[in-house]
């Protein structure tokens, strides 16, 4: 039998996909009294199928909300010094307001050379010095649109994180660091863990928070989370084809197991992942009314 003792209600499913619904229905009201079309820019380079269905959804929900999409669709072999023109233009260009360059870009393309040259009062993505330096150190900031839409869930479910433990898997300067920023100015005790940290189950056992955002599918498991704890997987992995023909798009976290002992979870798909976009958009009109003087 049973003890009624250890018996957990399921976790609640924290939806990010109605959450971004909402968010993006707010901001084509707000886009609607305007008086302009902020404009957003989204360069692609190669022919990655993932990063072409990203760039397509960002494309749809932007002509959604009432904004103008500019979709700049390079080929792989495209030499950096052509990638930084074009981001040179696209700062120019006063119909663009946003910009942003879909990584991974190929080896030969450096990376951090390209976010440099993105404007900063156009980097919606939050990826420029400029921002990651104004997160850090309290000023008005463009913030990383995946770490931010992760705020907004728990925000939105939890009221004040004030006291909370976070602990935060993963160090990467576009979710790990800026979602460290973020929950310090939300006043939770941070911690960051990533692949050097020592027994990884332990840390993550502190957590009233815990994010994943490693790349790594399903490596959190059930007996990692404090029991209630509140669970925020940011992995997006697909996994090779089973035996069907069917490929699973799955997190960092073992939803099954997890969902059995937290307090609330975000599913894969369905959670963070559409708060990205959604965060884009409102980053996109942020961008625009200080831009244009609104
Ligand atoms: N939902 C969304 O909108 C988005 C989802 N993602 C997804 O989030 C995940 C993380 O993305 P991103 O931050 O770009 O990834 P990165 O690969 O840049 O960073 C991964 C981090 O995880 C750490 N790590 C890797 N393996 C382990 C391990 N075994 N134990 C502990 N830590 C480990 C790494 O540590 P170290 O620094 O020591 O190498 C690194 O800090 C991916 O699944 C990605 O697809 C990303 C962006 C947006
Ligand atoms: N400059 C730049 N900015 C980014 O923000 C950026 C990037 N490059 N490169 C790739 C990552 C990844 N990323 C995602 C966005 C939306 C979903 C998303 O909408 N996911 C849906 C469905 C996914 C699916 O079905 O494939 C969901 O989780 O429900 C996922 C991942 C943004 N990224
Ligand atoms: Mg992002």
């Amino acid at each position: 039998m049973t003890n009624p003792a250890t018996v957990r209600p399921q976790a609640t499913r924290i939806d990010g996909k109605a959450f971004a619904e909402k968010l993006r229905a707010r901001l084509a009201a707000e886009i609607a009294t305007l008086g302009f079309q902020p404009g957003l820019a989204v360069v692609l380079v190669g022919e990655d199928p993932a990063s072409q269905v990203y760039v397509r959804n960002k494309a749809t929900q932007t002509v959604e909300v009432g904004m103008r999409s500019f979709e700049h669709k390079l080929p792989a072999s495209v030499s950096e010094a052509e990638v930084l023109a074009l981001v040179t233009r696209l700062n120019a260009d006063p119909a663009v307001d946003g910009i942003l360059v879909q990584l991974p870009l190929p080896p030969h393309i450096d990376a951090d050379k390209v976010l440099l040259t993105i404007d900063p009062a156009k980097d919606v993505d939050g990826f420029h010095p400029v921002n990651a330096g104004r997160l850090a150190t309290g000023a008005q900031a463009l913030v990383p649109c995946t770490p931010l839409g992760c705020l907004m869930l728990l925000q939105d479910f939890h009221g004040s994180l004030a006291g909370m433990e976070a602990v935060i898997v993963g160090r990467s300067n576009i979710v790990g660091k800026p979602m460290a920023q973020l929950l310090l100015k939300a006043d939770c005790t941070v911690t960051i863990a990533h692949s050097r940290s020592r027994d990884l189950p332990a840390l993550c056992r502190r957590a009233d928070i815990l994010v994943a955002a490693v790349g790594r599918p399903e490596m959190v498991r059930g007996d990692w989370i404090k029991p209630g704890a509140t669970v925020i997987d940011v992995g997006i992995n697909r996994l090779p084809p089973d035996e069907h023909g069917k490929s699973r798009l799955v997190g960092d976290v073992h939803y099954g197991e997890a969902v059995q002992v937290a307090g609330a979870i975000t599913p894969v798909p369905g959670g963070v992942g559409p708060m990205t976009i959604a965060c884009l958009l409102h980053n996109t009109v942020t961008a625009a009314k200080a831009r244009r003087g609104v």
